[in-house]
C-alpha cells in the first residue's frame, strides 16, 4: 500500500491511474507527492516522500535541488500540455495583432445605445486596425516542446520564423521544419523580429532574461509573448519599454498587480495548459511515472535523476540514488559479495552529479540481510536514498 498526496486539485483520470493499492491524501505522510503550481518551496518534506511528480512542464515551483540532495525523484511531464501552450500563442498572436483586446472591450462597451449600435460600430472601428502576421518575423527563444510546435505551425501560417536554443535537444531538432532559421544569439532575435514569444524553463540563467538591454535592441513596436514565466522578463525594464512604445503589447500567462498597472499589457489567467485534454494528458502521465517509481524503481522523465529502466516482474530489487563519483557500485556490490548473494542483473546511469543504480538479486535472501545491506549502502558518503522493492 502506497500514499500519494495531491497539492493541487488533480483531474479524475490520474488519480485512477493509481488503483486500489493506494491512498490518496491531502495532508500527512505520503511516499509520493503529485502537484501542478502549489508552491513547494517553503513546505516541510516528510522523510516518508520517495517521489514528486509534477503534472506539467515547470519545476520551478518545487525545491529540486534540495529533493535531489535527499534522493527524492522529481518527475515533470514533458510535451503533455505543449499542444495547448501553442494553440494559446497562435491564439495570442492574432489577438494582440489586430487589436481584438480592445476593439472587443469597446464593442461590449457600447451595450444600452439601441439601434445605432451598427453605426457606431461603423463609425468606430478604425481605432482598431490592426496587422496581419503574414510574412512578419516571429523569434522563439527555446525550441523545446513548446517552441517547436510553435515554429511549425507559425511558418504554416506564412510568418518566417528564427529561434534561439543553444540546448536544442536532438529529437526537438528532428521534429523542426527547416525552413526554421537558426538564431546564433539573442541579438539576432531582438533586432529583426516582429513578434517574439519566450519558451524557456525558469532558471537562475534564465531570470530577467528580457531586460533593458534586451529590450533596447529590439524592433520599436515588436510584440512579446510571455507563456512560460512572469520571472523571465524585468519587470520595470518592461514598463518603460511599453511606455517608449518599443514593445506595442505584452501578453502574459503570469499577470500580477504590476504588470496589471502597465498599459498595452493583455493579460491571461495562467490558462496556457488549461485544456481538458492538456490536464488530462499531464495527469495520466505523472500519476504512470510515480506510480512505476514506486512499484518497480524504474524512472522516466524525472528531471533530477537519469532514466534507467530495467524490466520488472515482481523480482527483488535495491534502487540506490547517489552521487556520481567513482567506485559507489563497487562499494554496493562488495556488501552483496560479503553476504553471498548473486546479482541477477544490474543497471547505472548518471545525470550530472547524480547517478541512480538498480540491482535485481536472487530470490531467497533473508529480510534481515537486505535490511542489513540496505543500512550499509545508506551509511556509505555519497549516497542519498536507498530502497528495497519486492
Ligand atoms: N503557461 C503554461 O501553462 C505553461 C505550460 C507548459 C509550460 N510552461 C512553461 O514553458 C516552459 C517551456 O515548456 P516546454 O514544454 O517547451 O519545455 P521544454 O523543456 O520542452 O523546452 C524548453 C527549451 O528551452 C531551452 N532553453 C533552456 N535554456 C535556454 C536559454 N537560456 N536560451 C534558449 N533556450 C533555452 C531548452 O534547451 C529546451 O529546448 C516550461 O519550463 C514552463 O515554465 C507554461
Ligand atoms: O497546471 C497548470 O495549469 C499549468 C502548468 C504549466 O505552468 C507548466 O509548467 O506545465
Amino acid at each position: 500500500m502506497y500514499t500519494i498526496q495531491t497539492l493541487n486539485n488533480i483531474v479524475q483520470c490520474g488519480l485512477d491511474v493509481f488503483g486500489n493499492q493506494y491512498e490518496m491524501i491531502t495532508e500527512g505522510e505520503a511516499d509520493g507527492i503529485l502537484l501542478r503550481s502549489f508552491p513547494m518551496h517553503t513546505m516541510e518534506l516528510p522523510a516518508s516522500v520517495k517521489a514528486i511528480a509534477r503534472a506539467g512542464a515547470g519545476v520551478n515551483n518545487i525545491p529540486v535541488e534540495a529533493c535531489t540532495e535527499k534522493g527524492i525523484v522529481v518527475f515533470n511531464t514533458p510535451g503533455a500540455n505543449a499542444n495547448a501552450v501553442k494553440e494559446m500563442v497562435l491564439a495570442s498572436l492574432l489577438l494582440a495583432s489586430r487589436n481584438l483586446w480592445d476593439g472587443i472591450s469597446w464593442a461590449k462597451s457600447l451595450y444600452g445605445y439601441g439601434d445605432i449600435v451598427p453605426e457606431l460600430v461603423e463609425a468606430g472601428k478604425k481605432e482598431y486596425v490592426g496587422n496581419e502576421i503574414r510574412g512578419k518575423r516571429l523569434g522563439i527563444i527555446g525550441l523545446g516542446a513548446i517552441g517547436a510546435l510553435v515554429a511549425n505551425d507559425a511558418l504554416a501560417l506564412e510568418m518566417e520564423v528564427i529561434g534561439y536554443d543553444p540546448y536544442v535537444s536532438v529529437e526537438t531538432a528532428w521534429r523542426l521544419s527547416r525552413q526554421v532559421q537558426r538564431a546564433v544569439n539573442l541579438e539576432q532575435i531582438f533586432a529583426t523580429c516582429d513578434y517574439i514569444t519566450i519558451h524557456v524553463p525558469l532558471v537562475e540563467q534564465t531570470r530577467g532574461l528580457l531586460n533593458a538591454h534586451a529590450f533596447r535592441s529590439m524592433k520599436k513596436g515588436v510584440r512579446i509573448f510571455n507563456f512560460s514565466r512572469g520571472e523571465l522578463v524585468q519587470e520595470e525594464d518592461l514598463r518603460d519599454a511599453l511606455e517608449s512604445g518599443i514593445v506595442a503589447n505584452y501578453v502574459t500567462d503570469f499577470p500580477n498587480n504590476t504588470v496589471l498597472g502597465m498599459k498595452n499589457v493583455i493579460p491571461i489567467p495562467h490558462l496556457g495548459a488549461s485544456t481538458y485534454e492538456s490536464e488530462e494528458n499531464c495527469a495520466i502521465m505523472a500519476a504512470r511515472q510515480l506510480k512505476t517509481y514506486l512499484e518497480t524503481g524504474n524512472i522516466r522523465n524525472s528531471v533530477n535523476f537519469p532514466n534507467v529502466e530495467l524490466p520488472y516482474f515482481g523480482q527483488k530489487r535495491i534502487t540506490v540514488a547517489h552521487k556520481n563519483v567513482p567506485n559507489m557500485v563497487g562499494q554496493m556490490t562488495a556488501f552483496l559479495a560479503e553476504h553471498h548473494i548473486n546479482i541477477a542483473d544490474m543497471i547505472n546511469r548518471s545525470k550530472g552529479s547524480y547517478a541512480y543504480t538498480i540491482i535485481d538479486i536472487d530470490n531467497g535472501v533473508d529480510a534481515h540481510i537486505k535490511e542489513s545491506i540496505a543500512t550499509k549502502i545508506k551509511n556509505l558518503p555519497g549516497v542519498a536514498a536507498v530502497r528495497i522493492i519486492q
